[in-house]
């Protein structure tokens, strides 16, 4: 864990357990979700859905976040707000994110923080998740928040994600993943070949499944690391271990394995696939819900992540900060199609963006990557 007077020490390390603490809420949420035949699934405005767990979380880490840095002045972007939770037909709706933040806020002793002296109330909860309405920019601080990363894949019972980072002057500092379906060992997840997304080698109500990841790394340090999740209603003792994370060493294409978005509507297979075969690649795609694509190549498990939105969509700074500053941490490389980092300092959206995302596992395969891309990309545009 990091060093206490460290820059950014405080941050990381109050960050770090608040993203424990939502993991653990997620958990709860997700096995309630499979268990039951229907749950709280809405669908936003643009078809995506949304659950309790992604309010919850937002409430949670935004009252966590504001009790013990600077109180309300605390600038967080992040993506949900309260429309639909407010609406009258929202009720038990809303009784259910106020009852999961409660039981959530009251583990926080576990964690080595203080829960809240009294229950908090609706409103409190509601002020928690519209206070998250910054916009971000070029100035000051700024949080940057994804309380669930892969709705889709959470409400499938499948991967998801926690994403928290900090923005100090337009640069990211740090950045917390919590990925609480990606087991802290490769080997005890398998390939479903059927749909190549990554799925427990055990049924999710296994042990296996239940270990999940918290991964984390602070600008310039040149390392990322990485704990198991902690269970709420386990025994433990604070601190977590943690061990050093390290991205593969593979630099020829051909040996890489690909990650990608599960849905051809959020990144363009065909675009990946013709690249794949361009360079001969062997391995199959790693199709996989949410950031745990970034995690994955964090810890070595795949070298390289694209993602080619369609064109006229604009990439939020949520789904992409916590796990481009773990993925540089740990040697990684992350630009847009051009070879151009990603520019955090433009508001909500990574404005300017060539094309999409490419992150690779180290600099001489995504040297050779991008090279690919631009070839790729002039013959299919011929
Ligand atoms: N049309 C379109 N194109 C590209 N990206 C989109 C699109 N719509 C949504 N999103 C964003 O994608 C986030 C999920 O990305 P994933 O990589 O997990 O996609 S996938 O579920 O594996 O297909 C998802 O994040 P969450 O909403 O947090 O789940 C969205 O922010
Ligand atoms: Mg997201
Ligand atoms: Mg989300
Ligand atoms: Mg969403």
């Amino acid at each position: 864990m990091a060093e206490k007077n460290d820059k950014y020490g405080k941050e990381l390390d109050l960050a770090v357990r608040i993203v424990h603490m939502a993991c653990s809420l997620c958990q709860k949420v997700q096995q309630s979700l499979v268990s039951a035949a229907s749950g709280h699934v809405l669908a936003k405005d643009d078809d995506s859905p949304v659950t309790i767990a992604d309010w919850s979380v937002q409430a949670t880490v935004s009252w966590l976040l504001s009790e013990f840095l600077e109180g309300r002045s605390v600038s967080i972007v992040a993506e949900e707000d309260v429309q639909t939770l407010s609406k009258p037909e929202a009720a038990s709706l809303l009784s259910a994110v106020v009852n999961t933040v409660n039981e959530c806020l009251a583990e926080a002793p576990k964690y080595g923080l203080q829960c809240p002296k009294k229950v908090l109330g609706t409103s409190q909860i509601l002020e928690a998740i519209s206070r998250c309405n910054s916009t971000g920019g070029p100035t000051g601080r700024h949080w940057v928040l994804d309380p669930v990363d892969g709705t889709l894949g959470f409400v499938r019972g499948d991967q998801y994600a926690v994403a928290l980072g900090l923005i100090e002057d337009g640069k990211l500092v740090l950045g917390v993943l919590g990925c609480p379906n990606y087991p802290m060992k490769k080997e005890l997840l398998n390939y479903n070949h059927q749909c190549n997304q990554i799925k427990p080698t055990s049924p999710p109500s296994s042990d296996i499944w239940q270990k999940g990841c918290v991964m984390y790394a602070r600008r310039g340090t040149g390392q990322a690391w990485m704990q198991p999740l902690i269970h709420g209603d386990t025994k433990f003792e604070w601190p977590n271990s943690a061990t050093l994370l390290q991205a593969s060493p593979v630099d020829d294409p051909s040996q890489a394995t690909f990650c990608e978005p599960v849905e051809k509507a959020n990144s363009n297979h065909l675009f990946t696939e013709g690249l794949a075969s361009s360079i001969g690649l062997k391995n199959r795609p790693m199709r996989v819900h949410s950031m745990v694509k970034y995690a994955a190549i964090a810890r070595g498990d795949a070298e390289v992540y694209i993602k080619f939105a369609r064109s006229g969509y604009k990439e939020k700074i949520w789904d992409h900060a916590a796990g481009v500053v773990i993925v540089e941490e740990a040697g990684g490389v992350v630009t847009d199609a051009g070879g151009r980092p990603l520019d955090f300092s433009r508001g909500l959206y990574l404005e300017g963006l060539d094309r999409g995302i490419v992150a690779c596992s180290g600099p001489i395969l995504h040297d050779k990557i991008i090279g690919a891309v631009y070839a790729s990309w002039d013959s299919s545009n011929l």
